[in-house]
């Protein structure tokens, strides 16, 4: 791996000679308004000129007032709406080397040789092959007297920068793309809200989702809906495909299941090629089960809406490696996408996405699935395993002896402990049924160690845990008491129940609960078995992990209520909001709201601020205010300050800002805990538990003796499992103390903190922004088995 070892700063204004134009192609997606100002104000910060190409590759064919300069204004107040406020095209003219020559022409006379492209895969393929036929465009602007010798020597090299925008996630060489996440929020959205009308009628709902050529959004979708039945361009269907999705669904209900959800990727076929649409399916439904079925064609409502908050995010990082990418370009350097990897900002070549890109095509046109699904990485396989166990009807035969016993079945528990956070139950979920279907009797402890105290404890059954996924809440019932002083009382029902593995889910509490018990191995033989933690709080304060289960739900909830409390103030009003976000000591709602909330402040615990700070970034507002800034938002974790409160905060911008704005302050409280599960959280919760099923009954193996009694006692049979540059990783808890500060209950080191720089330079402070991107290939970066 070439990744840079040394940090990279551009500091501002040192790119004073240099220019780019960025526009957004092929159909939008949410996040792209977040990509184009992240870029655009990046840009402003490093001195560079930059330019809008408006309506994609035809404005770039067209030129004329399609290609115009921005400012820092051009780019305000849209990071929180879809669409793309430059507009996006698709345009048959760039298909032809006649347009791409008009383009050349276009942009070399207003001196443009960097481009930031957004788009999707058609967009970056245009951009690849655009670049390739560069120098023999300009040969034949240069024969046909278009542009001089001259302008030839200085323009002779195009760089091209790709963000890949589009919500089907079919790209290569990025585990998500810019709109995908929000996609998937309309995607739940709909099929949460039709799963109550069906669940009243007993209906089965065939819900059709976009992805033209690839199966991403339906199987994830899929996953985090509980679909029963999933039609995806991947996998395609074997032509008895009637009789299998017959069969799985008569069998749910007659498990008493109330309603049945099928989704059909738009353009899916079966094994032969012939397509299936959602009339097939229906049809197969009315006709062999009589079953009330609808069709609800999703279609471009999975387009629209506002991005939420990861691809408000992810576009930010991305827009601003972008523009930091091109002013390094050198005339060898490759066009390069950037992308995410995990949770790493990454530069991929653009030449070998594509390449790869297209061998899914061909491996999907050859009939080579197995091929197309390795090809689109190692998170879609995995997204891809985990969707087929969790809906297998029953456990497989050879998993258990002729009694029906697992043959290697062992005892698991499952546990919360802490607060509540979205995303729990579709863990425990998970957790339940790998289990199961490996053979496991898995026990759910009720009110964490309290109820596991009083006994209350019951094995759950696979349909014990269906629904489960979109809830939020812990079904299980969660108390944040810690083991310590009950360690007799614990083993002694450990002990009853025979647990021969533990998981626990759940915040800070987890964590420290978990250390507890492994602490007392010597003590208490009951307690020498496996135990893992998974992360689960909104505050993302747990260390071993770089988001904790939960997380992003709060974020969504958050910056959902930033955009309307902003809203409220729309019109003639100037107004500055402070608001207050939870997370104890850890900033990271905060800090992360602010950036996706394009917040002008956002005060933390980890990032000491004085009143001098407090004065000049006062002025700071006041000064945008005077230049046509109408809103203002100040975000403030909970416990930022002892002193500095929020509502000190809020009278002294009401103080200061007399004459020139208004100012509200705003506590959200737990509204931030509540709602739905985002998408993100219901599939973390599921890969997660999946993974830890497979750890616990690894680490029963490997330390049972012939009576079945397990010893474990090294550190690494008592771990947390987190997400640590770019992989999921087991962390043993005893490593993570050294790491933890426990009086204020967070990581000692937080990778979000250096985000806090480009909060600063989009809101228009001075900052020193650190690089992020890494160069990889693009074999490593589809290697990666990342959340998404
Ligand atoms: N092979 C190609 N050669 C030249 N230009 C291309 C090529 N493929 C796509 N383009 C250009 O990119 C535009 C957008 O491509 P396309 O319609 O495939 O959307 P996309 O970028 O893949 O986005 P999405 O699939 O998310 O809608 C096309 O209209 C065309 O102008
Ligand atoms: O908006 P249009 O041009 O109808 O295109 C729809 C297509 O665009 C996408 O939304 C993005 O590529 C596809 O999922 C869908 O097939
Ligand atoms: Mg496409």
């Amino acid at each position: 791996m070439n990744s840079e070892i040394n940090q990279r700063f551009l500091a501002r204004g040192s790119q004073k000679d240099k220019g780019l134009a960025v526009f957004t192609s092929g159909g939008d997606s949410q996040g792209m308004n977040a990509a184009v100002r992240a870029c655009v104000r990046m840009a402003i910060y490093l001195g560079c000129k930059v330019y809008f190409i408006r309506e994609g590759y035809q404005g770039m064919v067209d030129g004329g007032d399609c290609i115009q300069e921005a400012n820092w204004a051009s780019v305000s107040s849209i990071i929180h709406r879809g669409g793309t406020i430059i507009g996006s095209a698709r345009c048959q003219d760039f298909r032809e080397r006649q347009g791409r020559l008009k383009a050349a022409n276009n942009l070399i006379q207003r001196g443009i040789t960097n481009l930031v492209v957004i788009g999707g895969d058609g967009s970056l393929t245009g951009a690849n092959l655009f670049r390739q036929e560069w120098s023999s465009l300009l040969d034949e602007l240069v024969k046909n007297k278009t542009i001089t010798t001259e302008q030839q020597e200085k323009f002779n090299v195009l760089h091209i920068v790709g963000l890949v925008g589009s919500i089907d996630n079919d790209f290569c060489g990025t585990d998500m793309t810019i709109g995908t996440d929000t996609a998937l929020h309309r995607i739940i959205e709909a099929i949460d809200a039709i799963s109550s009308t069906a669940y009243s009628h007993q209906r089965t709902f065939i819900m059709e989702v976009m992805g033209r050529h690839c199966g991403y959004l339906a199987l994830v979708g899929g996953l985090a809906c509980e679909a029963d039945f999933i039609f995806i361009h991947e996998m395609p269907p074997k032509v008895d495909w009637p009789d299998r999705l017959c069969s799985q669904l008569a069998q749910e209900r007659s498990a008493g299941q109330r309603l049945n959800i099928v989704i059909v990727a738009e353009g899916a076929m079966d094994r032969e090629g012939h397509p299936i649409t959602a009339e097939d399916v229906k049809k197969v439904i009315d006709e062999r089960l009589k079953h009330d079925a609808r069709i609800t064609v999703l279609g471009h409502v999975q387009r629209g809406g506002n991005p939420s908050a990861f691809d408000r995010i992810l576009a930010c990082r991305m827009g601003a490696e972008a523009t930091l990418a091109l002013m390094e370009a050198t005339k060898d350097s490759v066009p390069v996408v950037i992308s995410l990897d995990g949770n790493q900002a990454v530069r991929v070549p653009l030449m070998e996405c594509v390449e790869r890109t297209q061998a899914v095509a061909k491996a999907m046109a050859e009939k080579r699935w197995a091929d197309a699904v390795k090809l689109r990485g190692r998170s879609f396989e995995r997204n891809l395993e985990t969707y087929k166990m969790l809906t297998r009807l029953k456990p497989p035969k050879e998993n258990f002896d002729a009694d029906g016993k697992g043959i290697e079945g062992y005892r698991l528990a499952v546990m919360h402990i802490g607060a509540p956070a979205c995303g729990m139950n579709a863990a425990v979920r998970s957790f339940v049924r790998n289990a199961i279907y490996r053979g496991d009797v898995v026990y759910g402890i009720n009110d964490g160690v309290e109820g596991l105290i009083a006994g209350n404890v019951r094995e759950l059954g696979w349909s014990d845990v269906s629904g489960w996924v979109g809830q939020g809440g812990a079904y299980l019932g969660t108390k944040r008491t810690l083991p310590e002083g009950k360690f007799k009382e614990i083993a002694a029902r450990l002990k009853e129940f025979k647990i021969q593995g533990l998981l626990i889910i759940g915040g800070f509490e987890s964590y420290h609960a978990a250390g507890q018990i492994a602490d007392q191995r010597d003590n208490y033989p009951q307690f020498c078995i496996p135990i893992v933690v998974i992360p689960s709080t909104i505050s993302n304060n747990v260390p071993g992990t770089e988001f904790s289960l939960g997380c992003d739900t709060g974020l969504n909830e958050i910056t959902e209520i930033c955009d309307r409390i902003r809203q409220s103030a729309q019109g003639t009003k100037r107004r500055v909001f402070v608001i207050e976000t939870m997370g104890g000591y850890c900033g990271y709602l905060a800090t992360l709201a602010g950036l996706a909330g394009g917040a002008d402040a956002a005060y933390i615990y980890e990032e000491k601020f004085s009143i001098k700070d407090l004065q000049q970034d006062v002025y700071h507002m006041a000064s945008k205010m005077a230049e046509g800034v109408s809103r203002g938002l100040i975000l403030r974790n909970e416990k930022a300050s002892e002193n500095y409160s929020t509502d000190f905060i809020y009278r002294l911008y009401s103080e200061e800002g007399k004459g020139l704005f208004t100012c509200r302050m705003n506590i959200l409280g737990h509204m931030q805990q509540g709602g739905s599960p985002t998408p993100f959280d219901r599939n973390m919760g599921t890969k997660m538990a999946a993974k830890c099923v497979d750890w616990l009954a690894a680490q029963i193996k490997a330390n049972i003796d012939a009576n079945g009694v397990v010893n474990c006692k090294s550190p690494d049979t008592a771990t947390l499992l987190g997400i640590v540059s770019r992989q999921y990783r087991f962390s043993p808890l005893v490593d993570l103390i050294a790491e933890t500060n426990f009086d204020q209950r967070i990581p000692k080191k937080q990778w979000w903190l250096r985000l806090r720089p480009l909060l600063r330079i989009l809101a228009k402070h001075d900052s020193a922004y650190e690089e992020e991107g890494m160069y990889i290939t693009v074999e490593e970066e589809c290697d990666t088995d990342a959340v998404a």
